[in-house]
């Protein structure tokens, strides 16, 4: 049986396997919380994206704030993607992975003079400046490095994507991006800057989208742009339309890439703008269906409104539940034979807020293991501290191999550089 989301997962018999790797085997010898995906599944996720733009001159920009593990980035650097950054501790990510600076496009709206320099000094393909305070910033900081930056300005289109408000980008609400209608004027300051060059257009609306209108909608209000702005004598080279295609978690369908790029590039064309460059930049849907946690269940714990599965997985080694009430599904590494029961799966840390899946059936007893599903994606790259807890490992499945691809973080790693007080 294929789980939805990944045809790569299925069980065989009634245990389950990532490619042809035991889940519950690698549970046993890694330790649990783990974070394990497969390397086929990612390959298989950008495939679509790679069809979608055959033959036409494009940069697909893996968005890695999704999952920065360096076996991630390696795998998308080899298969010839750039990387959308947002931090210059992203930026040293995709040096340490010995992937190609001249691919970075650094979005994000507080950039500071530090990362700007190093981003210069490193080479990146293009700064997505999100407001005209920083372009000022950035203009300085070129001159100072006796460099050229290369700029696409962030528009915000004022597009609703129809997705969680905590997710959503591209509405005047949003902190995101500039103004359409103060975009043209920022492209004229722009010109007029020193250390400064307009190399493209860039928008981002909005993350987990499953319907191709709002795309569209966002790709007509920024050509519209690019006809004014080369109206005035300026010139732009490539089109970014960021991220944002959703991906299954339950019964969701959202397009597949190569149709949703096939729908944009007709509008492209049929605009007359076929000439340019276009660039994404894909996150969750290059990875989210690609990766699991594991993790143990510790007790089962019954109660008078609630039966609670109590596991060794919490809110910080997966905050989506948590954070936007995700729903994630989880299944066990093992299949029993006996009647599932309703559970809250929780995890040990001390907030209310802290689980990982509500009113879920499952046929479990204190020592299982199960695996929470699409957490590819904006799973490990938020994990976080609290509570002191360490985070978890990560293992990349290649086929029968399965590596280690980050050590599970000690206690002792946890307050290091913290002193006593004198
Ligand atoms: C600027 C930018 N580009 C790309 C992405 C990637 O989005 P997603 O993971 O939804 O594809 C994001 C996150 O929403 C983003 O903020
Ligand atoms: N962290 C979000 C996605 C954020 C997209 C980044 N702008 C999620 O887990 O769904």
């Amino acid at each position: 049986m294929t789980l939805p989301g990944s045809p790569f997962l299925a069980y065989r018999g009634k245990e389950l396997f990532l490619e042809d790797c035991s889940l519950d085997e690698l549970a046993g010898r890694h330790g649990t919380p783990l974070y394990v995906y497969s390397q086929a599944a990612m390959l298989a996720a950008l495939a679509p994206y790679q069809r979608g733009f055959a033959g036409r001159d494009h940069l697909i920009c893996y968005a890695m704030k999704a999952n920065a593990n360096l076996a991630v980035l390696q795998t998308f650097a080899r298969a010839g993607c750039g990387f959308d950054i947002v931090s210059g501790g992203e930026l040293e990510r995709v040096l340490a992975a010995g992937a190609d600076p001249g691919k970075v496009v650094f979005s994000g709206v507080g950039k500071t003079r530090a990362e700007m320099r190093r981003a210069l000094d490193a080479g990146v393909l293009c700064f997505n400046v999100e407001s005209e305070a920083e372009l000022e910033v950035l203009s300085q900081v070129a001159v100072a490095e006796g460099r050229t930056a290369h700029i696409s300005l962030r528009v915000n289109p004022d597009v609703d994507a129809n997705t969680h408000p905590y997710i959503s980008t591209g509405l005047k609400g949003n902190k995101f991006g500039i103004a359409h209608d103060g975009a043209l004027a920022a492209y004229r300051r722009a010109a007029e800057l020193p250390g400064l060059a307009a190399a493209g257009i860039d928008c981002h609306i909005g993350s987990q989208i499953t319907t191709p209108g709002p795309y569209l909608d966002a790709l007509d209000r920024v050509l519209d742009l690019v006809e004014a702005i080369e109206a005035t004598g300026l010139t732009l080279q490539h089109l970014d339309l960021g991220g944002g295609l959703g991906i299954r978690y339950t019964d969701e369908q959202p397009p597949a890439a190569d149709v949703l790029i096939g729908s944009l590039l007709q509008r492209i064309d049929a605009r007359g703008h076929g000439h340019r460059k276009v660039l994404m930049e894909p996150g969750r849907s290059l990875v989210g269906n690609a990766g699991v946690l594991l993790t143990e269940v510790l007790y089962l714990k019954p109660g008078e409104a609630k039966n609670f599965c109590v596991v060794d997985a919490a809110m910080n080694d997966l905050m989506r539940p948590a954070m936007y009430q995700a729903y994630m599904r989880i299944d066990p590494l093992r299949q029993r034979d006996e009647t599932p029961v309703t559970y809250d799966v929780v995890g040990p840390v001390c907030e209310s807020g802290d689980w990982l899946g509500r009113d879920r059936a499952l046929a479990v007893q204190a020592g299982d293991r199960l695996a929470v599903l699409s957490a590819g994606a904006y799973s490990m790259s938020m994990a976080s501290n609290y509570n002191t807890r360490g985070r978890a490992a990560e293992v990349m499945v290649r086929g029968t191999e399965a590596q280690l691809v980050r050590e599970r973080e000690s206690v002792a790693d946890l307050f290091k550089g913290e002193r006593l007080l004198a």
